[in-house]
């Protein structure tokens, strides 16, 4: 694959159930890009973020991300795929009987980690990129909504990932929240992880320039504001 070339579609077509949700998707995103994906509702915007992460097959044409053929790609080597993508929701979906330091050990747990002294190494890390380092032993529900996506984005990044895929990430927060998240997401961005969101969020694509792609009649397209 090209240089620096974390995800490339061509002629690509989604589908929900029978429904082509989009066709003919063409689409390539570099290392240290932030990309936003817009467009009306059900146009498919998650839809295409979920085909990035297994979460939906890819039914036509060529697709890879992270060097997986996502066409070819079998059940057993999701978890590979996953592991270096950080994925964020909207609803963050922390595990809710637990500290936010656990929240984060257990996925280290989960995806191999098994020195102690590195896991907690580690979590220190992303908590302090996030601006939480003083939040890990808080339960998820003594946390704002925008202190909770932080340690969403603190859990995406553990596993130092090449791509971020954030699904409307304000989409529960205040404007104020929402533009402090989209401001982190950008300062990752400069490390040199590449960022997709998707958003309806005009004032927040304004305040914080990346590349525009719309979602609009079963295609998708690059647009300027
Ligand atoms: N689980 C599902 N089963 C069947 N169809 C679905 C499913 N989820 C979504 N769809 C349909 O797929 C289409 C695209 O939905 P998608 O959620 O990708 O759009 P979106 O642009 O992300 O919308 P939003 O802005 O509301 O998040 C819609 O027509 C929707 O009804």
């Amino acid at each position: 694959m090209e240089d620096g070339l974390l995800i490339q579609y061509d002629h690509v077509e989604i589908c929900r159930k029978e429904l082509v949700v989009l066709k003919d998707v063409n689409f390539k995103l570099y290392s240290g890009e932030f990309v936003y994906f817009i467009g009306r509702v059900g146009t498919g915007k998650s839809s295409l973020l979920k085909t990035m992460y297994a979460e939906i097959p890819v039914v036509e044409g060529e697709a890879s991300v992270l060097g997986f053929n996502m066409k070819s790609l079998r059940k057993k080597d999701i978890p590979q795929l996953r592991r270096k993508i950080g994925i964020v929701f909207q609803d963050f979906q922390l595990l809710t009987d637990r500290s936010v330091k656990d929240n984060l050990n257990f996925v280290l747990q989960a995806t191999g980690w098994k020195n102690k002294a590195e896991i907690t190494e580690r979590v220190e890390q992303v908590l302090v990129q996030v601006g939480m380092q003083n939040k890990a032993y808080k339960m998820p529900h003594e946390l704002s909504g925008g202190e909770q996506q932080r340690i969403v984005i603190a859990r995406a990044l553990l596993n130092s990932p090449q791509i971020i895929l954030a699904d409307e990430p304000t989409g529960n927060l205040d404007p104020q929240t929402g533009q402090q998240i989209v401001s982190l997401l950008h300062s990752i961005c400069e490390t040199g992880t590449a960022v997709i969101m998707t958003t309806h969020n005009h004032r927040l694509v304004e305040e914080f320039p990346g590349r525009l792609l719309k979602c609009e009649n079963k295609c998708l397209s690059e647009v300027s504001l």
